[in-house]
């Protein structure tokens, strides 16, 4: 693997889950893969779980990781090619990341999107500035339309809890928010979901919140909420912005939380969400604090995606 941006970057889900479950067991089975070998760590947004669960994955294989804080720590960057540097923006891309691709083997990088130009997030301009000047292989740590770390997470988590002949309905539902938040997890656990191949997987979410089919691709789209968690074995809760009226909030029809009522009609489903979470505006506390809930196991798991990821790109050096 010679980066990790999208689904599309791994020849082999089942393969890469596979090595992510065997790390979980013996988690230093590989120490000596990346020693002498450094992981930088760029962040242009705050991060709880990705930076510490990466930096552990980091550790477990010998690799030292550095974390920066560039949006607080670094020089105000300039994205776009040719302009005039006149302004506010101190540093150009080009410069910043091929010279942290002299200090680092790899480079995993937080690129939020701005959500006010639509073109710019969905073409990644961001992370593939980045890409094409770092010069070392590429880690998405969550880009402007991706979060592949966690979505590999999402399939760790649910392959290892699965384990019936039939394959298990999946249901992403949306909820509110008091934030605009990125379409980034939503597509990405779509992206995932679809490219595994083993659920039955359905998005619910009010009229007019639809994905960039590119990502939703064949998953089933129900619009009546408790008709999509009918049945349900895993329920993957997500607030996000609107993708058609670009980053707005269009509906705030607090119907929509996760609640024990909800999820009366489910298989007695595990409840995922990739925090942080809202509690009782997205997910309700009788929910979060039930048996039911299955997020903090679910974080634990970033360690091992992580891992699986670095050593594949390791073994490929
Ligand atoms: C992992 C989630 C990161 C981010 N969440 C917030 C609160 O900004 C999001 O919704 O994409
Ligand atoms: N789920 C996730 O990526 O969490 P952080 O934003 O805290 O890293």
């Amino acid at each position: 693997m010679k980066q990790f941006i999208s689904v599309e970057d791994v020849p082999s889900v089942p393969r890469l889950v596979d090595i992510a479950l065997d790390y979980k067991k013996q988690p230093f089975k590989d120490k000596k893969l990346g020693e002498n070998k450094t992981l930088g760590m760029i962040f242009l947004n705050p991060s709880l779980r990705t930076r510490l669960s990466t930096q552990v994955a980091a550790k477990n294989l010998g690799m030292e990781a550095v974390v920066f804080n560039i949006d607080k720590e670094g020089w105000q960057l300039e994205m776009n090619d040719g302009v005039i540097m006149n302004g506010s923006t101190s540093e150009h891309v080009k410069e910043a990341a091929a010279v942290m691709g002299q200090y680092f083997d790899i480079m995993a990088i937080r690129t939020f999107p701005g959500l006010k130009d639509k073109e710019a997030d969905y073409t990644e301009k961001y992370i593939n500035q980045f890409i094409k000047y770092a010069g070392v292989p590429v880690v998405s740590l969550e880009s402007a339309t991706l979060h592949p770390l966690q979505s590999l997470t999402d399939v760790i988590t649910i392959k290892e809890r699965w384990n019936q002949p039939r394959r298990p309905k999946v249901v992403m539902t949306w909820a509110p928010h008091v934030k605009a938040l990125p379409q980034a997890v939503p597509n990405s656990f779509a992206q995932w979901m679809n490219g595994w191949g083993e659920v039955d997987f359905v998005i619910t979410h009010p009229h007019g919140y639809e994905l960039d089919p590119k990502f939703s691709g064949s998953a089933q789209i129900e619009y009546n909420q408790d008709k999509a968690l009918e049945g349900a074995d895993f329920v993957y809760v997500k607030n996000w912005s609107n993708y058609n009226d670009y980053g707005k909030i269009t509906c705030t029809d607090p119907s929509w939380m996760v609640d024990n009522a909800k999820l009366r009609g489910t298989n007695d489903a595990k409840i995922m969400h990739c925090l942080p979470v809202r509690r009782n505006v997205v997910i309700a506390d009788e929910v979060l604090d039930g048996p039911n809930s299955i997020v903090i196991p679910e974080a634990g798991n970033r360690v091992w995606a992580a891992q699986a990821v670095l050593s594949e790109i390791l073994k490929n050096k």
